[in-house]
């Protein structure tokens, strides 16, 4: 058992799990009822280790019925959300219909909408500003490829993505925000990066956060590690001083799995 994971809990943890295009409307409720009983069970406290769930579109109004009905305590976004308010944009989402559903939360650059859709920095600091405007709490996920991490310049290339997505935010916004390093090399490839990696660049964005708006901001900020995280070895990542939890791609669509990963306490040192 360890009691120092995040330090002394300064900064709630967040264990998010990533559906991506995994699971139809029908899924989603089985497996997200499944969850609700497994952590049930386990009397998960949710103020301790927050859990929100991030499954496609046409799912959450499935996820928000079922959540108010049976009053739970897991917390859900969306994927992804236009910079747009609303209007001619064919496929978009905006922000408000999230807001409309209940999530609290909403991804903003996971690195495949940064490859397969070509999304710039210059879109991605406009939908994270979309987000706060919406009342929705944007989930930044930045994070370098193979190449540049071959070339060891992971850390400048992240903290220029950080940089360029949260420029013109507030410090009050900034502390708010979440931020997910997800190594594209490590995603969905069961390659994961060391929890001493994970504590490098979280600590590294970390200071960024502090230089660009200040020490008690930047020690608000919530700080995650995503890319092939399983029960196995989430609790020593999860251990780093300023890594502030996981955003689970392929093990959240497992409830046991992903079960487990929440209760990352109950076997940390094992
Ligand atoms: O992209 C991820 C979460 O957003 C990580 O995915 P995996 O956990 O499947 O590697």
């Amino acid at each position: 058992m360890t009691t120092s994971a995040n330090g002394a809990f300064e900064r709630t943890p967040l264990i998010a799990g990533n559906w991506k295009m995994n699971m139809d409307h029908v899924q989603a409720i089985t497996l997200l009822q499944k969850l609700a009983w497994t952590l049930d069970d386990a009397k998960h406290d949710y103020a301790r280790v927050e859990v929100a769930v991030f499954p496609p579109f046409t799912d959450l109004r499935g996820v928000q019925t079922l959540v108010a009905g049976d009053d739970l305590a897991i917390a859900y976004g969306g994927q992804d959300l236009s910079q747009f308010d609303s209007g001619a944009y064919t496929g978009d989402i905006s922000g408000a219909f999230l807001a409309k559903l209940g999530c609290r939360y909403v991804l903003v650059g996971h690195s495949e909408r940064r490859t397969v859709h070509g999304e710039t920095d210059e879109t991605l600091n406009a939908k994270v500003k979309a987000a706060y405007k919406h009342g929705l709490v944007p989930i930044l996920c930045v994070g370098e490829g193979l190449e540049v991490r071959q070339a060891g310049t992971h850390v400048e290339h992240t903290l220029a993505q950080l940089r360029a997505d949260v420029e013109g935010l507030t410090a009050d916004q900034a502390a708010q925000l979440v931020v997910a390093y997800e190594p594209v090399w490590a995603i969905g490839t069961g390659e994961v990066a060391g929890p001493g990696d994970a504590q490098e660049m979280c600590a590294a964005l970390r200071a960024e956060l502090a230089a660009l708006f200040g020490e008690e901001s930047a020690r608000a900020t919530r700080l995650l590690y995503g890319g092939s995280v399983k029960a196995a070895n989430a609790a020593a990542i999860l251990a780093e001083q300023d890594v502030d939890g996981v955003l689970v791609g392929g093990a959240s669509l497992d409830v046991a799995e992903f079960a487990s990963i929440v209760r990352f306490e109950s076997h940390a040192g094992a």
